[in-house]
């Protein structure tokens, strides 16, 4: 049985009127990551400052399950879009600094550090001024910070922006293992390939509203329909109206066409004029990546507001 750890229960949220979230609900489970998805602008930090209680929901509901609907602080690990630490302070008293906030045990504290330190290939940097650390040196700091007491609820903001493909798997594999220990993990990316590798269930939100959610399963077994690439001389149109064939995107040596939902493949192969010039043909469902661009483009009519895929 899944345990709820946080519950965002239509949740609204306007500025000036203009509403900016509408009706967002989701749930995150103990050992369990859940992303939120959109693209620029669709909401996403705005959903996690609600949560963090930097700003206050307009309607709905968020509780944090143990604790009730008080934000319980020290139970909490965020990692805010916004990225900055005191400057002029060592990597290890800033890390420190974070674990007393939270009132956790020092010696504890020094420990997680040290390990964390070392994990994320910042050995011997204990002692320096977190001025003189790269970006995403700093970064591996702050994430450091947001998990030095050990907290129930990871909250991360964008974690994988400004950092090198190293920096980002070694992120990865951290949030996954954080997640097997048992922690809750809420994270908003538009990586989608991060996400699709990573999480268990997703929110993807478009202009505030939820668009898709489930699990990555759910999502694809419902949205990523099948794709046919065909590498050859072909004219688009007469792909375009080959059976089963919703469009038809690239150019006329290699063209992509995009399939009904539920096509059967073996009874749509057949249907392919004799006389296409076929040189390489590949048949794949649609990525994560690619609903998220049909869905930011409005190319492809969602939809909204079904509640059989959460
Ligand atoms: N304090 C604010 N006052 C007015 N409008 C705001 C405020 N904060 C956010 N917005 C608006 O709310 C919308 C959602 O912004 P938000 O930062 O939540 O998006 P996002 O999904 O996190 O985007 P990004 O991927 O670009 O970080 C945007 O149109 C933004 O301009």
């Amino acid at each position: 049985m899944d345990q709820a750890v946080l519950t965002v229960h239509k949740l609204c949220k306007s500025f000036k009127r203009t509403p900016i979230i509408e009706d967002i609900s989701f749930e995150v489970n103990k050992g369990e990551i859940m992303a939120i998805l959109g693209p620029n602008g669709a909401g996403k930090s705005t959903t996690i400052r609600n949560i963090m209680g930097i700003m206050y929901p307009d309607e709905g509901e968020i509780t944090f399950h143990q604790y009730g609907k008080a934000i319980p602080k020290h139970r909490i690990g965020y990692l805010p879009e916004e990225r900055g630490l005191y400057k002029k302070v060592t990597v290890m008293d800033i890390l420190l600094y974070f674990a007393d906030l939270k009132d956790y045990p020092m010696n504890k504290a020094r420990e997680r550090a040290t390990y964390y330190l070392n994990k994320f290939g910042l050995e011997g940097k204990e002692k320096v001024k977190v001025e003189e650390l790269s970006k995403g040196m700093g970064q591996k700091v702050q994430f450091i910070a947001s998990i030095i007491h050990e907290p129930d609820l990871l909250i991360l903001d964008e974690p994988f922006s400004g950092l090198d493909p190293v920096s980002q798997d070694v992120f990865k594999q951290e949030i996954s293992t954080l997640a097997n220990s048992g922690m809750a993990i809420l994270l908003s990316s538009h990586q989608m390939n991060m996400v699709e590798e990573l999480c268990d269930r997703l929110l993807l939100i478009h202009k505030g509203q939820r668009v898709v959610s489930g699990t990555m399963g759910e999502i694809k077994q419902q949205y990523a329909n099948y794709k046919c690439v065909i590498r050859g001389n072909n004219e688009l149109t007469t792909l375009q109206y080959i059976d089963g064939v919703v469009r038809v995107e690239g150019s006329e040596q290699s063209a992509t066409l995009y399939l009904e939902q539920d096509v059967h493949i073996p009874s749509w192969l057949p249907l392919l004029p004799r006389e296409l010039d076929i040189q390489e043909l590949v048949i794949d469902r649609i990525s994560l990546h690619e609903i998220f661009v049909d869905i930011a483009t409005d190319k492809k009519l969602m939809k909204v507001g079904d509640d059989d895929a959460q």
